[in-house]
């Protein structure tokens, strides 16, 4: 069947699948395709040029004879309404204002093969330490799962430490910004995912990864052990604190704790070496996606005699309705 799809480079294919599935148009019904050093993957009808604005990456939108993915059952076949989900290693994660919960887990365990148990979130993200509380509605009563991300493995307990697999194109774009040679701090590292696949570019960048949640400390540290990411240290403690000792050593500081990350701006200027980049996160109203937050960081930075150059600022995702998750970077001068 001919299809309008993506053709993209296969090395570089990986983080555009992603980012379909994300957009729910990568269409299942066909496999994807293999040509020469070409991918193919399929787009749904709903695909638009709208719904492909802003993909990270190089591709070209094409046509290509598709061959269909055989007898695969899908779960509109089998519910009226597809909830909203999203799956960490073997997990599935349904909100918990879903009607007939059972029923929609029941059809995700035969639909994804690789699901062995699906998970309610009882509320929101919460907490210092941006944790969540589930039930268990189908299949091995656990919150602890393997979850695979850009050539990397993640041990990650959902209860324990914080985790989620949409920022994983965002986590790649600021990979791409790293330089061998250079130091990191990432100073709400988690369980790991962009301290471990930035270490893993090369041996020679550097990693400090700072979280205060001690069982996500744990994780991380078992997961640089499982990823051979020797170059990441892990330390337990408060990012203001911890980062007050390192010195001006970093080139990129990540600060992925929005809603928070205001309350340590001034020790991540004061660990910025001349001319690094702050990647700071928050979450935004959308008629005020930057500026305020833009100007947080100016007079954090002017309180340390220190200028910044603005270098991007873009919306990662929608967070909430009319509520963004917003990435700004600055160089720190
Ligand atoms: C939104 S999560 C991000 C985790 C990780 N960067 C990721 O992408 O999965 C924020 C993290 O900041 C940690 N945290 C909260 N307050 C902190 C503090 N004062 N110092 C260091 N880490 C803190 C939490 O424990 C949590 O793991």
């Amino acid at each position: 069947m001919r299809k309008t799809c993506i053709r993209v480079l296969k090395k570089e294919g990986e983080p555009i699948r992603r980012e379909l599935i994300e957009r729910e148009i990568l269409d299942n019904s066909a496999r994807i395709g293999s040509e020469g050093e070409y991918l193919y993957l399929p787009l749904t009808e709903e695909a638009d040029a709208e719904s492909l604005e802003d993909i990270p990456g190089n591709f070209k939108v094409t046509e290509y004879d598709f061959e269909e993915q055989k007898g695969q059952l899908k779960l509109e076949d089998l519910l009226d309404e597809v909830p909203h989900f999203e799956v960490v290693g073997d997990i599935a994660l349904i909100e918990d204002d879903i009607t007939e919960p059972e029923e929609v887990a029941d059809a995700i365990m035969k639909v994804k093969k690789n699901v062995k148990t699906v998970l309610a979130a009882l509320g929101p993200v919460e907490g210092e330490f941006r944790t969540r509380r589930f039930s268990t509605v189908a299949g091995e009563d656990r919150t602890d799962t393997i979850h695979k991300e850009y050539g990397c493995r993640y041990h990650i307990d959902l209860e324990r430490a914080y985790f989620t697999p949409r920022l994983a194109t965002e986590r790649s774009r600021i990979l791409e910004q790293v330089k061998e040679g250079q130091t990191v701090v990432d100073m709400f590292a988690g369980v790991g995912p962009y301290s471990i696949m930035i270490a893993k570019k090369s041996p020679d960048i550097r990693v400090i990864a700072i979280d205060k949640n001690p069982d996500a400390v744990e994780f991380l540290k078992n997961n640089i052990e499982l990823n051979s990411a020797s170059n990441v240290e892990a330390i337990e403690g408060d990012a203001n604190l911890q980062a007050e000792k390192l010195g001006r050593v970093a080139d990129h500081v990540i600060m992925n704790l929005p809603h928070n990350a205001q309350d340590f701006l001034d020790a991540a200027i004061k660990v910025c070496a001349p001319g690094a980049v702050i990647h700071y996160y928050d979450i935004t109203p959308e008629d005020e996606l930057f500026d305020s937050s833009l100007k947080l960081i100016e007079e954090a930075a002017g309180r340390a005699d220190r200028r910044i150059k603005l270098i991007d600022q873009r919306v990662v995702r929608s967070y909430a309705p009319h509520q963004f998750n917003v990435c700004i970077e600055v160089k720190i001068i």
